[in-house]
C-alpha cells in the first residue's frame, strides 16, 4: 500500500462499506480514507486509529456505498412530473409532452426544473446523472453551480426544438458548449440524437463523424417499444438497430436507452460491438412499452447501466427504486429468482454507468485512485431490521430516505439528511409558480 499523506483530509467510519469492487465484498467496521477529492485507502478501524484526518465522520449503523449513476434522465422535466399519466409513449409524447414542451420550455423553465431535479437526486444518492434536453447549457450550468457530476448530452432533432432553429445549429451549439467545458472536472458533453424516428441519415452520419473526432459518447433512446422497430421494418426493411450499424453508430461510444426489443442478432451485436445498453424499467412499465432482457444481455457480455428516464415518465428520480424495480423485473420476466440479484443491480447502477459514461476508471467503485463520489445509508430505521447482510437491505427494503450522506469528489452535498449548497425552499417555491401557471395555462412571468 502507499503511504497516506500525514494529514488526510477525511476519514469516514462506517459499519459496513460495499465497494463493488472487488465483486461481492462487504467490508465490515471498516474506513475511508480521503485526500484531495480522492480516495487513498480503504482501512480496518484498528489500522486507522492513528490516521491523522481534518474531518472525521462517524456514520454509526450505516452503509457507505459508491454514488449511483442515473444513466439517462430529463432533468429538467420534473416540472412535467404527474402531468400526463397511465398513457401509451406516442399518444404520451405526441399530446401531451411535445405540445407542453413546445408551449413552456425555455432556459428559466430547464432552470428551474433541472434544479429540482438535482435537488432530488443528490439527497436520494445520485453523484452522477446522464442527461438529454432543451437548452442544454443550462443544465450544464445548474450542474456546476450544485457540485452534482453529469453527461449533458445535447438533443438533435430533425425538427425544430426549443433552443435550436435545425439539428445544424443544435450540433453547432452543442460543440461550443463541449468547448466552454472541457476542461471541467465534474461536466462532460455527448451528443445525444433523440431516437431513429426522428433522426434521419445524413444527420446521423455527421454526428458519427464528430463524435469519433472529438472521442465524445452518443446517447439515444432506441428499440424503446415493439412499434418503433415494427414501423421501422414497414419503411425500410430494417430494425433500428440494424440502420444504427450501417451507419457505423454500434460502438463502444453508443448509450441505446430502453432497448426492450433484442433479438439474437441485436444481442450478439451490442455485445460483441460493446454497446452500453441504459435499461428504464419504471419508465417502461409505467408507458406500457415493454421488458429489456437484462439477464440475457448481461450473459452476452454486454455492459448494463441503470436509469430513472425523465420524472414525467417515472414519476420519481430514486436509483434505490430502480435498482429494486430492475432485480424484481428480471425475476419475473425470466421466472428465475437468481435473475438480477442484489450485487447485479448495484453494479448496474454504479460502476456499470460509470462504464456507459466512459467513466469506469473515475467513479463506480470505491476503490484507491477513484474520485470520492460516495453515499452513506441509514439502515438504523424500523423498516431495515434486523440487518444479516446489508446489500440486501439497500436493494429491498430501503429508499432515497435513507440516504443520510452524499460526497461528490470528496465534498459533502448532503449531510444529515439535509442538502448543502442548493437554496431548496427557493426551487420549490419556484416549482409550485410553474406548476400553477402551466395547469391554468397562463403565461409565466420569471
Ligand atoms: C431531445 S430532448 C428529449 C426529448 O425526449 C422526450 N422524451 C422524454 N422521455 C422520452 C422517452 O421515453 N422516449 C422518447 N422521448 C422521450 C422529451 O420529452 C424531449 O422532447
Ligand atoms: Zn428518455
Amino acid at each position: 500500500m502507499t503511504p497516506l499523506p500525514d494529514r488526510i483530509d477525511l476519514l469516514i467510519e462506517a459499519r459496513w462499506i460495499v465497494p463493488v469492487v472487488p465483486s461481492g465484498i462487504i467490508l465490515e467496521d471498516h474506513c475511508l480514507a480521503i485526500h484531495q477529492g480522492r480516495i487513498v485507502a480503504l482501512l480496518s478501524q484498528a489500522n486507522a486509529a492513528d490516521v491523522q484526518a481534518r474531518e472525521r465522520v462517524q456514520l454509526g449503523e450505516q452503509v457507505l456505498i459508491p454514488g449511483l449513476v442515473n444513466a439517462h434522465t430529463h432533468a429538467a422535466m420534473s416540472l412535467f412530473r404527474g402531468l400526463a399519466d397511465d398513457l401509451p409513449l406516442m399518444s404520451w409524447l405526441n399530446d401531451h409532452i411535445w405540445p407542453a414542451e413546445a408551449r413552456w420550455v425555455n432556459e428559466a423553465f430547464v432552470r428551474c426544473g433541472t434544479s429540482l431535479a438535482i435537488a432530488e437526486m443528490l439527497r436520494g444518492g445520485t453523484t452522477c446523472f446522464a442527461d438529454m434536453y432543451f437548452y442544454p447549457e443550462v443544465t450544464a450550468r445548474v450542474a456546476m453551480e450544485s457540485g452534482i457530476r453529469a453527461q449533458v448530452a445535447f438533443p438533435i432533432i430533425d425538427n425544430p426544438i426549443p433552443g435550436a432553429k435545425d439539428s445544424a445549429e443544435a450540433i453547432s451549439k452543442g460543440l461550443r458548449l463541449h468547448d466552454e467545458v472541457k476542461h471541467n472536472p465534474l461536466v462532460q458533453v455527448a451528443f445525444g440524437p433523440h431516437a431513429p424516428y426522428t433522426v434521419g441519415d445524413e444527420v446521423l452520419n455527421r454526428i458519427r463523424t464528430l463524435a469519433d473526432e472529438l472521442d465524445l459518447p452518443i446517447q439515444m433512446h432506441i428499440h424503446e417499444t415493439a412499434f418503433e422497430v415494427e414501423e421501422a421494418v414497414r419503411q425500410t426493411g430494417l430494425r433500428p438497430l440494424q440502420r444504427l450499424d450501417q451507419l457505423n453508430l454500434v460502438t463502444p461510444r453508443l448509450q441505446a436507452v430502453h432497448m426492450t426489443q433484442v433479438n439474437d442478432l441485436d444481442r450478439t451485436m451490442l455485445g460483441e460491438l460493446g454497446v452500453s445498453v441504459i435499461h428504464c424499467p419504471e419508465s417502461n412499465l409505467k408507458l406500457g412499452s415493454g421488458f429489456c432482457p437484462v439477464q440475457d444481455l448481461l450473459d452476452a457480455g454486454v455492459n448494463v447501466a441503470l436509469g430513472t428516464d425523465g420524472a414525467a415518465s417515472n414519476n420519481d428520480l430514486d436509483m434505490f427504486g430502480e435498482m429494486r424495480t430492475a432485480a424484481l423485473l428480471a425475476k419475473g420476466l425470466t421466472g428465475k429468482p437468481t435473475a438480477v440479484d442484489a450485487h447485479t443491480a448495484l453494479h448496474m447502477a454504479t460502476l456499470g454507468g460509470a462504464r456507459a459514461l466512459c467513466l469506469g476508471d473515475e467513479i463506480g467503485s470505491l476503490e484507491p485512485g477513484k474520485s470520492a463520489d460516495l453515499v452513506a445509508v441509514d439502515l438504523s430505521g424500523v423498516a431495515q431490521q434486523p440487518v444479516y447482510n446489508p446489500l440486501s437491505q439497500i436493494l429491498y427494503s430501503t429508499s432515497a430516505a435513507q440516504v443520510s450522506h452524499v460526497w461528490v469528489a470528496g465534498k459533502a452535498r448532503v449531510r444529515n439528511s439535509q442538502l448543502l449548497g442548493m437554496d431548496l425552499p427557493g426551487i420549490l417555491a419556484e416549482a409550485r409558480a410553474w406548476a400553477r401557471d402551466i395547469k391554468q395555462g397562463d403565461q409565466h412571468d420569471d
